[in-house]
């Protein structure tokens, strides 16, 4: 079975359009766990323009599934994380102006780098995976920096698969394939949605999690929507 974390940014990106607290953010991870998924996961970004550090606290406190928190390991986001001691941190190279993740780790370049702050984390009893690009090298490189597991970075797949081009799913089953067998787990994440996960999930072998927000909750509005506008309807008939 491949656990399902859902990224609540969105939820944030909302709330946050009109300062006020709807949609509320920690009711809705609650919901979401209610609802059978078995992790939460958030993306503090530096500007806070979803995802506040607050938020991060205040869904530690309540929540009962597993806690993954995503980011670039600057020295506010490592102090955030081990404030919050969550299941997992994942590692993510992002730089501060971009729109969304768009890059795994050199773990080659950045392996020396990478030890250093796993270790930290590590003495602290939360599990580290670091978000890369599906390239053997990178697999192999990633096990000497220590972290427990890989994040496949899925974009390159979505784009693929959405161009009819199935063929791209390969690197992601061969990558997996290295990771499992040099005692990597394994999750993945980005742009994966009712669309293309099944193929995903068919081909790509060892994956323990996936983490989905953008689709997820975009797809959420579409089930939910006949329902909310006529719940409108019968209050204006
Ligand atoms: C690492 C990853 O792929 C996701 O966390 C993604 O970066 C979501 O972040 P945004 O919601 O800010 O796009
Ligand atoms: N780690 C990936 C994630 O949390 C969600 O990415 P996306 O589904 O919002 O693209």
């Amino acid at each position: 079975m491949t656990k399902l974390s859902v990224n609540i940014n969105k939820i944030a990106t909302l709330r946050n359009a009109r300062g006020g607290n709807i949609p509320n953010v920690v009711q809705v991870a609650l919901d979401i766990e209610s609802f059978g998924a078995q992790g939460i996961t958030v993306h503090p970004r530096p500007d806070e323009r979803h995802i506040t550090y607050q938020d991060v606290l205040d869904l530690s406190r309540v929540l009962t599934t597993e806690f993954n928190i995503e980011g670039n390991p600057i020295t506010k986001f490592v102090n955030l994380v081990l404030q919050v001691k969550p299941a997992q941190v994942t590692l993510v190279p992002d730089k501060e102006d971009a729109i969304t993740s768009n890059a795994g780790w050199d773990t080659v370049q950045n392996k020396t780098y990478l030890k250093e702050v796993i270790s930290v984390f590590k003495e602290n009893n939360i599990r580290t995976s670091i978000f890369v690009d599906p390239e053997p090298e990178m697999i192999k490189a990633a096990v000497e920096t220590g972290a427990d597991r890989i994040e496949l970075y899925t974009e390159a797949y979505a784009v693929s698969y959405a161009n009819g081009e199935k063929e791209g799913v390969m690197p992601y089953a061969e990558c997996a394939k290295i990771a499992h067998e040099l005692g990597l787990e394994i999750n993945a994440g980005h742009d994966l949605s009712l669309d293309n996960i099944e193929y995903f999930k068919e081909k790509v072998p060892h994956v323990d999690e996936v983490s989905i927000g953008h689709a997820l909750i975009s797809e959420s509005l579409y089930i939910g929507l006949e329902k909310t506008i006529q719940e409108y309807l019968k209050i204006l008939k």
